[in-house]
């Protein structure tokens, strides 16, 4: 068995790189049957309305939910945690179809527009205390959204200061309202629930690969045999992802 990455659209090429610099094969998944075959999952960004189109279109959307609810490891980063989570704010009209599974609300493009997009240390206390490495975490914020509500299971693993003049959530409504934030406000933007994992930035675009081995470790945590669950490239079956991949352009 193998680490399945959602390939319909987005940064799953990345994923399968940073997974293969820790010497582990990533499956691209298209089809529903092809989740029989993985025993862990890694939803990409990228956009999620097209994303759920392309799912919606491949029927994948039963086969994604059952295979949160067996409780295999699913991360979704990004566009790929906007998909897990149970409720969706700033969505385009007519909403778009989620997973699930994850307790929260998420605001699709909470940190704004594409040239919006920005790159900040983040302060990474679990990872560091798991993985070692320094306390923060280059967090790679591309059309960003933001956690702004978890439920009671919801593990916080890091969380960012609010930029003034943000769209901030109001709670009492579903509503989104232009105001300034209140110095010091914070969103979330890493959450973990049992076995789900999601970011809100793009690990893969980065050389850290701290955060692929965090996920690594729930896997295997929860694989039956757990050694055989992850397979080291070069041990693989040679059929599967035979394509070259080139490595990323990867910020230090
Ligand atoms: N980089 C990303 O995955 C951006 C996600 C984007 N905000 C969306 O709605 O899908």
């Amino acid at each position: 068995m193998v680490v399945g990455v959602l390939a319909l659209q987005g940064s799953f090429n990345e994923h399968i790189a940073a997974l293969r610099r820790l010497g582990v094969k990533g499956v691209e998944i298209r089809k529903p049957e092809q989740l029989d075959n993985v025993s862990s999952l890694i939803i990409p960004g990228g956009e999620s309305t097209t994303m759920a189109k392309l799912a919606e279109f491949h029927k994948l959307f039963p086969a994604l939910r059952e295979f949160v609810k067996m409780g295999k490891p699913v991360w979704g980063t990004c566009a790929g945690l906007i998909f897990l989570a149970d409720k969706a704010v700033g969505q385009k009209l007519g909403g778009q179809e989620l997973v699930g599974g994850l307790d929260c609300t998420v605001h699709r493009n909470f940190f704004g527009s594409q040239i919006q997009s920005f790159e900040a240390d983040i302060s990474v206390p679990e990872l560091a205390s798991k993985e070692g490495g320094p306390e923060t975490f280059r967090g790679v914020f591309i059309r960003a959204p933001a956690v702004l509500e978890v439920g009671p299971e919801v593990e916080v693993l890091a969380d960012y200061p609010v930029p003034s003049n943000k769209v901030l959530y109001s709670s009492s409504t579903v509503e989104i309202q232009e105001e300034n934030s209140t110095p010091g406000e914070k969103v979330i933007v890493a959450v973990k629930q049992g076995n789900l994992l999601g970011t809100v930035f793009h690990p893969e675009l980065t050389a850290d690969t701290r955060w692929h081995s965090y996920f690594l470790k729930m896997a295997r945590e929860v694989g039956d045999g757990a050694s055989s669950s992850i397979v080291v490239v070069g041990e693989e079956d040679p059929g599967l992802n035979q394509q070259p991949k080139i490595d990323l352009p990867v910020f230090q």
